[in-house]
């Protein structure tokens, strides 16, 4: 996968598992976003093959593949909401695309969908400009849940939110896996969460994911981006990979 002569990614190779977070970090540029997009069909790729329950996303006909397309949910980075649409149109762009069901029973599904992000009901006729930046993140996670996925697409959550309304965000995302039985693929940078939250890790360096497995497995690397990341200072100060700061 690259743009131009420029390769992003070199021969990645990686499973994600049936019901665990997957929480795939590297460094800033280095493919995390573009693989993401990969996978979702967003971006051509130049080789490689991509499956989705099993079925190759290249070989299999269009009507199978919107069939995968309503298992997944997406949350963007910064959310993407459209911004002229208020936050019930914006849960309702997944179901008119997918699912023909009655104006009323697409308001109810909203409505619903908003409680399970914990946004109170009259968020719903608020413009995304009209939100705080978490609660962006939670419409967007609601508008990802429209059409009951079973795989979860999350483009860094938690940047940009502070650290009490991050360590919710994550909860959130934990208690939804639990309860709905998610798949979750997380793009992150956040050491909390990827502490607190994902089953597992995956590494991308150089275009390629170099490590992979649970937060013991980063810990006890010695490939020196690892070690910077998770053995560093930011890593002590959130108590991973050593004893947190104290003053
Ligand atoms: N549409 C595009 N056209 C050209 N180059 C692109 C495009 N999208 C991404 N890139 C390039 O691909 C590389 C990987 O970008 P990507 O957004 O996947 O990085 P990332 O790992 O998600 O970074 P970050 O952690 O900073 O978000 C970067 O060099 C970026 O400039």
């Amino acid at each position: 996968m690259g743009f131009g002569s420029a390769l992003v990614l070199k021969g990645v190779d990686l499973d994600v598992w049936r019901g665990e977070i997957l929480g795939f970090v590297g460094t800033s540029g280095g493919g995390k976003s573009v693989l993401m997009r990969t996978i979702l069909g967003l971006l051509p790729k130049r080789a490689g093959l991509v499956e989705v329950c099993g079925i190759d996303l290249d070989g299999c006909d269009r009507a199978t593949h919107r069939e995968l397309e309503r298992r997944w949910g997406v949350l963007f980075q910064n959310g993407a909401l459209f911004s002229s649409l208020t936050v019930r149109q914006n849960i309702q762009v997944p179901m008119r695309e997918y699912l023909p069901v009655s104006e009323r029973l697409m308001n109810e599904i909203a409505l619903a969908k908003l409680d399970m992000v914990g946004l109170s009901p009259d968020t719903a006729d608020k413009f995304p400009s009209e939100l705080s930046g978490g609660m962006v993140k939670r419409a967007a996670l609601a508008r990802a849940l429209a059409l009951d996925p079973d795989i979860l697409f999350l483009d860094e959550p938690t940047s940009g939110l502070d650290p009490i309304r991050a360590a919710e965000f994550d909860e959130l995302i934990v208690t939804l896996q639990h309860t709905l039985g998610l798949t979750v693929f997380m793009v992150t940078h956040d050491l909390d969460s990827l502490h607190d939250s994902c089953d597992r890790i995956a590494a991308l360096a150089d275009g390629k994911v170099i490590a992979e497995g649970p937060i013991e497995v980063m810990l006890e690397s010695e490939h020196p981006w690892l070690k910077a990341y998770f053995r560093g200072k930011r890593a002590r100060a959130a108590g991973i990979g050593g004893s947190a700061v104290t003053v």
